[in-house]
């Protein structure tokens, strides 16, 4: 059985009235890479930063390698580096000295030339960061996060400000990161970003963990649309309805072809109606739109 990093149980917190996560639950597992996807306002950094220990919670577990952390137990933290909203960076030190207040063990000199030259900041890592753009700040922020090779790096929103090279510059790191052990949690509100790096995701809205699942499962479970033309939509409509079969109020009867309801089904179906089909379109689902359909869903239901 994989061994976890990180678990979070039942996790419940309040701000005022305001419920902010209500039952969270989520495994990170050594080394692997996940990621906290949820629109602005779910809860993402609320998350982290319990589990960084920076506020007290009603309800629930927080354990870093099996170790309880609290807001008043801090000791698993140690194996932890974090970059949340804003990196804390002095204007008069450069980078450098950053990294160097920062590190601690062994073997710190080529420790922090290694991450520098893979992070590709050698051009200003000597310059004082109060002349660093808001990309600079975020991958100084990053490589202090990352500079002690923690055993878990949590990131919220680290793309952000950050342009196409940074970015994928960022990916590789963490992969080669991940790939020596290191387990990361990355939040985003953007699916895509992280599609290309995480192998599990936390999808989480208003609070609520609504499903984690390995990216090769989320694909799995895409929607397969098809789209029928027939000689009378609406009434095509009904008697799928009546059947029990779920159609989509859309142009067209549009259907989500599942184990059960298969194509040959509703063209059975349709053609004892006594209604001719003219055409069949596939319309398949991006991972994008896969999400959003869960987060949509579970509006629904909540
Ligand atoms: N200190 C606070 N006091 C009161 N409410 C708060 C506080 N911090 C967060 N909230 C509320 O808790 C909810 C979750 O916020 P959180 O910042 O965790 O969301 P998020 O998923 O990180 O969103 P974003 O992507 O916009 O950063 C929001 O409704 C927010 O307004």
């Amino acid at each position: 059985m994989m061994e976890n990093i990180l678990q979070v149980s039942q996790l419940s917190k309040r701000f005022g009235k305001k419920q902010a996560l209500s039952n969270v639950e989520f495994t990170v597992g050594k080394g692997r890479i996940v990621g906290l996807i949820g629109p602005n306002g779910a809860g993402k950094t609320t998350i982290m930063k319990a589990i960084l220990g920076l506020f007290s919670y009603e309800d629930g577990q927080i354990k870093i390698d099996n170790q309880p952390v609290s807001e008043t137990s801090h000791q698993a933290l140690a194996k932890v580096g974090a970059l949340i909203e804003y990196p804390a960076i002095y204007p008069y030190l450069s980078g450098l000295d950053h990294l160097k207040l920062n590190a601690t063990g062994d073997d710190v000199t080529n420790r922090i030339d290694r991450l520098v030259k893979q992070m590709k900041m050698d051009s200003y890592i000597t310059r004082k960061a109060k002349n660093y753009s808001l990309g600079m700040k975020q991958k100084l922020g990053i490589a202090l996060a990352l500079i002690n090779q923690p055993e878990l790096v949590i990131l919220d929103e680290p793309m952000n400000g950050l342009d196409p090279q940074a970015t994928k510059d960022l990916r590789d790191v963490i992969i080669e990161q991940a790939a020596a052990g290191t387990a990361f949690l990355i939040s985003s509100h953007i699916l895509s970003e992280l599609e290309k790096l995480v192998s599990e995701v936390v999808i989480i809205d208003h609070g609520e963990v609504i499903k984690q699942a390995t990216i090769a499962n989320l694909n799995q479970d895409q929607a397969d649309y098809i789209i029928l033309k027939t000689s009378d939509d609406e009434q095509a409509q009904i008697i799928l309805q009546q059947a029990g079969i779920a159609v989509m109020k859309a142009p067209g009867v549009v259907f989500n072809q599942t184990a059960t309801v298969t194509l040959a089904v509703v063209l059975k179906t349709l053609i004892q109606a006594n209604i001719d089909v003219f055409d069949v379109l596939h319309q398949g689902e991006d991972l994008e739109a896969s999400l959003l359909s869960i987060l949509h869903n579970e509006t629904k239901e909540g």
